[in-house]
């Protein structure tokens, strides 16, 4: 049975949740709660599925069977996403600020162009991402470090409420990789709730507060499984 939290304004909620491609599922139904100022490390082993979870949680690809409710204050538009860099176009041809902004296309409804809110997230984005330097330069022609923070306000600027991540430093170098971190721990420390993956498990679980094992069984981990991680 799926328990409503009373502390939280919004949840996520996976109900005898199975995800998978052409009806062949990756792991048996489960159930989890995600609620607003979590912050999710999801591992598991290649092939087991991560990816697939977080598609299926941001409603890119549907479940298999079971379903993924959000209850309160949250709807899909608040929810930011932040594919794995090999799956996007890294030749896009488009300024930093025309990147940034385009993540506000989900809340323009009907309207035809950007307005005055979607400009100010924007720039608030690229504010707090440390971009105003570059927004004008061409999206194609920076280094993977910096790509990887212009997708991030890109996704801020679409929502700040929850922010889905798949392996967000893959490609970056140790210095990058530790400030995308801190950028996410501040981001959570000021409400933002993050579901991430990440193969980097004991600088993700410094800031996680839950750790979803994805196998067979997805399963939050214990505090033994979660010490075991780390151990590793
Ligand atoms: N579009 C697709 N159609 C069919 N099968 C797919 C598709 N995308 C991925 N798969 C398969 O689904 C399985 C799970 O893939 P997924 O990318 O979700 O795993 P993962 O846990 O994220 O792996 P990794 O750690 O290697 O990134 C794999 O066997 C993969 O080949």
């Amino acid at each position: 049975m799926v328990r409503e939290s009373k502390d939280s304004s919004f949840s996520i909620i996976c109900e005898g949740l199975a995800v998978g491609y052409s009806g062949k599922p990756l792991c048996n139904g489960f159930d989890l709660e995600i609620n607003n100022g979590d912050y999710i490390c999801i591992v598991g082993e290649n092939g087991a599925g991560k990816s697939t979870l977080i598609k299926t949680l941001v409603g890119l690809i549907p479940a298999i069977s079971g379903k993924v409710l959000l209850r309160g204050d949250i709807d899909k538009s608040d929810i930011g996403y932040l594919p794995q860099q090999r799956e996007m176009q890294k030749d896009f041809p488009a300024s930093v600020w025309e990147v940034v902004l385009s993540g506000c296309l989900d809340r323009l409804g009907f309207k035809p162009f950007y307005g005055h809110k979607e400009r100010k997230l924007a720039a608030d984005a690229i504010r707090e991402l440390d971009l105003e330097d570059i927004k004008n330069e061409s999206f194609r022609e920076l280094s993977g470090g910096q790509r990887q923070r212009v997708l991030l306000a890109r996704a801020i600027a679409g929502s700040k409420k929850v922010l889905v991540l798949d392996e967000p430093i893959t490609g970056l170098d140790p210095v990058a990789a530790a400030h995308l971190y801190q950028l996410l721990n501040r981001l959570n420390q000021n409400g933002t709730t993050i579901i991430t993956i990440s193969h980097d498990i004991s600088k993700a679980l410094s800031a996680a507060n839950k750790l979803l094992i994805m196998s067979d069984k997805p399963h939050l981990a214990s505090e033994a499984e979660r010490k075991e991680v780390l151990d590793v």
